[in-house]
C-alpha cells in the first residue's frame, strides 16, 4: 500500500469508534473477496517500456458525465459522517480541488444537493455523480432521480450488484443496524411511500432488473454507469441498453464472496465492450501501481472506496487530499518509470503475471 494512505489508514482506525471502523473496512462472508481485490494487484507486474522520454505527463481523462484530471475518481461509499462531522461536504471539496470526480451514494449522510454546492463551490466546473440502488417502487426511482439531477449532478451510477445486501460477519457480531442519533441518509427523506426499510440496505431490491434500466435511460438523460458489472455478457447487455459506461466491481468485496477480484475480472469485460463504452474499475486500488496496472488492463480510469474513508476519518478534507495527491502523485511516477509519456503508452502487453512470465494476461 501506498505509505501515506497507511499512515492514514492507521490513524483513521484509532480515531474511529472500532463498530465503524469494521462496517467501512469489512467485507461480506469470510473476507476471500475483500482480500483478493489487493492481493491480485500484487500478483501482477508492469514491464517498462525505456527511452521513450517526456518531461510531463497528461493524466487526463474525460468520461461521460466529466474531466477528470487524474484517471483515478472516488468511489460511492455510504455514511461519510461516520467518519467525520463534515461528511461528504468534506469529501466533495477536496475531490472538487484534486480536479476530479466524486461518485456520492444515495446512503449520504449530506443531501446531494448540498454534496454538489459544496463541490462547486470550490470548483464552478466540478462534476459530482450521484449513486443510485434502482427500486421496486418506480415513483420512488424517479424521486431520487429528479433529486440528482435538480441537484446538478452529471451523472448517475447504478448499482447493480446488490439485489439483497451482502452478510457482514463484522456488522453482525457488533450489532450494528442502524446510524447513530443525529445522523441519517438525508436522500431519502419524504419519499413516495414512506421510508425504503433498514438502514443498512437502504431499499436494496431483489426484483431490480433490465427494465428498471430501461426505464432510468427514460427518466433521465444523464448519463448513465452501470456499477457491479463482473461478467462480460452483463457488459454487452449493458451496452445494449445504452450505459455511457461500466465500473467492473465487486462492491470492494462487500456483496458476493465468491466473485473474483476486481482486476481479474476486468480484462474480459474490456475486451467485451470493445471500446463502444468506456470502463472503470473499482476494488482493491491502494496505490499508483495499481492504477497503471488497471489501466494497461484496459481501464479507462479506477474508482477508490476505503483509502478516501481513512484520509476522511484522519483528517477530514485535508485527508482526503492527501489520499488522492498521494494517488496521483505516485501514478505519474510509475508511469514515467514505465517510459509513459500518456495514458495511452499503458498498454496490456506490460502486463505479466507474476511467477509466470506470461505477458498481456491477468490471473
Ligand atoms: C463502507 C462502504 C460503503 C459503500 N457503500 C456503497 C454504496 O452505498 N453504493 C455503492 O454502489 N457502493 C458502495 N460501496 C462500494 C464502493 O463503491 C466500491 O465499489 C468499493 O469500495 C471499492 O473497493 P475499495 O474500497 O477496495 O476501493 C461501499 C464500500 C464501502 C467500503
Ligand atoms: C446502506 C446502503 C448500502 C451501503 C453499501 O453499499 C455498503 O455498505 O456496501
Amino acid at each position: 500500500m501506498n505509505t501515506v494512505l497507511a499512515e492514514l489508514h492507521d490513524k483513521a482506525r484509532a480515531a474511529l469508534d472500532p463498530v465503524h471502523y469494521d462496517y467501512y473496512a469489512g467485507g461480506a462472508g469470510e473476507e476471500v473477496v475483500l482480500g483478493e481485490n489487493e492481493a491480485a494487484f500484487r500478483r501482477l507486474a508492469l514491464l517498462p517500456r525505456v527511452l521513450r522520454g517526456a518531461a510531463t505527463r497528461d493524466l487526463g481523462v474525460d468520461l461521460p458525465g466529466g474531466h477528470l484530471g487524474m484517471p483515478l475518481l472516488v468511489a460511492p461509499t455510504a455514511f461519510h459522517r461516520l467518519a467525520h462531522p463534515d461528511g461528504e461536504l468534506a469529501t466533495a471539496r477536496a475531490v472538487a480541488a484534486a480536479g476530479t470526480v466524486l461518485v456520492s451514494g444515495m446512503a449520504a449522510t449530506v443531501a446531494i444537493g448540498e454534496v454538489v454546492a459544496a463541490a462547486r463551490a470550490v470548483d464552478p466546473a466540478a462534476s459530482v455523480w450521484f449513486q443510485l440502488y434502482p427500486q421496486t417502487d418506480d415513483d420512488v426511482t424517479a424521486c431520487l432521480v429528479r433529486r440528482a439531477e435538480d441537484a446538478g449532478c452529471a451523472a448517475v451510477v447504478v448499482t447493480a450488484d446488490s439485489p439483497v445486501f451482502g452478510r457482514h460477519r463484522r456488522d453482525a457480531e457488533h450489532g450494528f443496524h442502524d446510524l447513530p442519533p443525529g445522523l441519517a441518509a438525508e436522500n431519502m427523506r419524504d419519499l413516495p411511500g414512506g421510508p425504503l426499510g433498514g438502514t443498512l440496505d437502504i431499499g436494496m431490491s431483489p426484483t431490480v432488473s433490465w427494465r428498471h434500466l430501461d426505464l432510468l435511460r427514460e427518466l433521465t438523460s444523464l448519463p448513465l454507469w452501470l456499477k457491479g458489472v463482473l461478467h462480460p455478457e452483463d457488459a454487452v447487455l449493458a451496452v445494449d441498453h445504452r450505459v455511457a459506461g461500466i465500473v467492473v466491481s465487486n462492491h470492494g468485496g462487500r456483496q458476493s464472496d465468491l466473485a473474483p477480484a476486481a482486476v481479474e475480472a476486468l480484462p474480459a469485460v474490456v475486451d467485451a465492450v470493445e471500446g463502444r463504452v468506456p470502463v472503470v474499475l473499482d476494488g482493491g486500488v491502494r496505490g499508483g501501481g495499481d492504477v497503471a496496472v488497471a489501466l494497461a488492463l484496459g481501464a479507462a480510469a479506477v474508482g477508490v472506496g476505503r483509502p478516501v474513508l481513512w484520509g476522511l476519518a484522519a483528517d477530514g478534507e485535508a485527508g482526503v487530499a492527501r489520499v488522492l495527491d498521494a494517488l496521483r502523485d505516485e501514478f505519474d511516477h510509475v508511469l514515467a518509470l514505465c517510459g509513459g509519456r500518456g495514458l495511452a503508452d499503458l498498454t496490456r502487453d506490460l502486463v505479466v503475471t507474476r511467477g509466470t512470465g506470461v505477458t498481456g494476461r491477468c490471473g
